[in-house]
């Protein structure tokens, strides 16, 4: 069985890889980086260390490669492929969605080959293999689409696994914390299909995917905002302040209330579920850089991301969402120069203005009663962090709620 995987980064050769490796598939990753390429290349496997006490490893083998830039070999091997995984990003996924197609239309060219082939991005957020999806037809003949609509499905899919920046001697080794989970609803999947060993599937993937994105990727990133602005380094160090780790499981009830209205999850057991998630943060077997939790603000603060989503849903349903709010705005001040989005957000607050950028990008029109209370919530943290902060003092009436 084939498999090919775009991306060769953390989450690919540390969880995609290892788990279709373990169900029997030779895993061929298609990366950007030609030196890692050419190891897998060489050496056709590559070793895998948990994060717990005794550093437990494994090796993950039956593995081949492609550059990405050999469309050729690339969309022959989609062409003879059972399943196509990516993790390169939610924003990079249009980046690749030519070359799929092209493999999409070499498969099906003369029907040449009509099995199933499923097509999964495993990448944070709602909805990420339906992006791709429109992303790759955009780039397809109409007579290979309405072939591709019967033969190719995009599953959407959550997938749960902290792998933090890598800095091994050997540049394939990968360290990953144990848990993992990986979850694809039964209907997105087409024809007689393989299960790949581990994977949960389930009949609705919204409580799984939500559950996730509100509870470890919100609680996480403001664990990194919080902790960005009081000055620490790694989520580790956040962590271990008991007033960022107060907020943080603030934040956590406020998204878990809401999260046991919409989906009925058992308060005791979702309170479960948070513990095992701040112990999973606390991690003491790495050192996860809060730069890498805390990248990309446009898009963690984009509307249908882990912070202003739940925060307006919460809102509407009258729940509490200081914590929230407070995690909003502590985004908003991340500035780290080496973060294209953090930079591209602090110029565009800077020109623009907090309110606009609230209004325009977070999608939340200034007579929302969150937009000034993240305005509020902004000053008191430019007063409480002079040093960390650059915006002005905004005054802003807040509406009556
Ligand atoms: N690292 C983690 O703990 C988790 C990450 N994720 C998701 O997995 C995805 C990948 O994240 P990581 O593996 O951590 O990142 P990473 O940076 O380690 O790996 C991403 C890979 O994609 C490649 N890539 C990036 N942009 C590209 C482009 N335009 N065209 C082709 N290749 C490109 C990079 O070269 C790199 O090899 C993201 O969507 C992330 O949200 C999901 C769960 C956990
Ligand atoms: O920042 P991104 O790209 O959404 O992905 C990293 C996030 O995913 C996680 O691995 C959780 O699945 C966390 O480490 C982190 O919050």
């Amino acid at each position: 069985m084939r498999a090919v995987h775009f991306g060769a980064g953390n989450i690919g050769r540390g969880f995609i890889g290892p788990m279709l490796s373990d169900s029997g598939y030779n895993v061929c990753f298609v990366g950007r980086n030609k030196s890692k390429i050419a190891q897998l290349q060489k050496r056709g496997q590559y070793p895998v260390t948990l994060a717990n006490k005794n550093r437990d490893s494994f090796i993950v083998d039956n593995v081949t490669a492609i550059n990405l830039n050999d469309t050729e070999d690339v969309t022959r091997a989609i062409a003879e492929a059972e399943i196509v995984t990516t993790a390169v990003g939610i924003s990079a996924l249009k980046d690749i969605a030519e070359t799929i197609a092209q493999g999409i239309e070499r498969r099906l060219e003369n029907s040449r080959n009509l099995n199933p082939l499923h097509i999964i991005a495993c990448e944070n957020g709602i909805g990420s293999s339906q992006k791709l999806k429109k992303s790759v037809y955009r780039h397809m003949k109409q007579s290979f689409k309405e072939l591709a609509d019967r033969n190719v499905a995009f599953p959407n899919a959550m997938v749960d696994r902290i792998v933090p920046m890598q800095k091994n001697t050997d540049s394939l080794e990968i360290l990953v914390e144990p848990f993992s989970e990986w979850v694809i609803p039964r209907s997105g999947m087409i024809g007689n299909y393989n299960e790949i060993k581990g994977v949960h599937y389930v009949d609705s993937l919204a409580p799984y995917l939500e559950r996730k994105l509100y509870t470890v990727n919100t609680g996480h990133c403001s664990a990194a905002y919080f902790g960005y602005l009081e000055g620490y380094t790694s989520i580790q160090e956040a962590m271990s302040d008991p007033e960022i780790r107060a907020r943080v499981h603030g934040v956590l009830k406020e998204t878990g209330a809401l999260l046991v209205h919409l989906y009925g999850f058992k308060p005791i057991e979702h309170d479960r579920y948070i513990e095992k998630m701040m112990e999973r943060f606390t991690n003491p077997n790495f050192n996860d850089k809060i730069t890498r939790v805390a990248r990309s603000p446009l898009r963690k603060l984009s509307p249908n991301d882990r912070l202003v989503k739940p925060a307006m849903l919460a809102h509407e349903l009258g729940f509490e969402t200081s914590h929230l709010v407070s995690a909003i705005a502590s985004a908003l001040y991340f500035d780290h120069e080496k973060d294209p989005e953090a930079l591209q957000l602090q110029a565009d607050i800077r020109n623009h203005g907090l309110s606009e950028v609230i209004a325009a990008q977070l999608k939340i029109p200034t007579e929302h009663p969150l937009h000034g209370r993240i305005i509020l919530e902004s000053n008191k943290l430019r007063a409480r962090y002079p040093h960390r902060t650059r915006m002005k003092t905004i005054s802003v009436k807040v509406p009556y709620f």
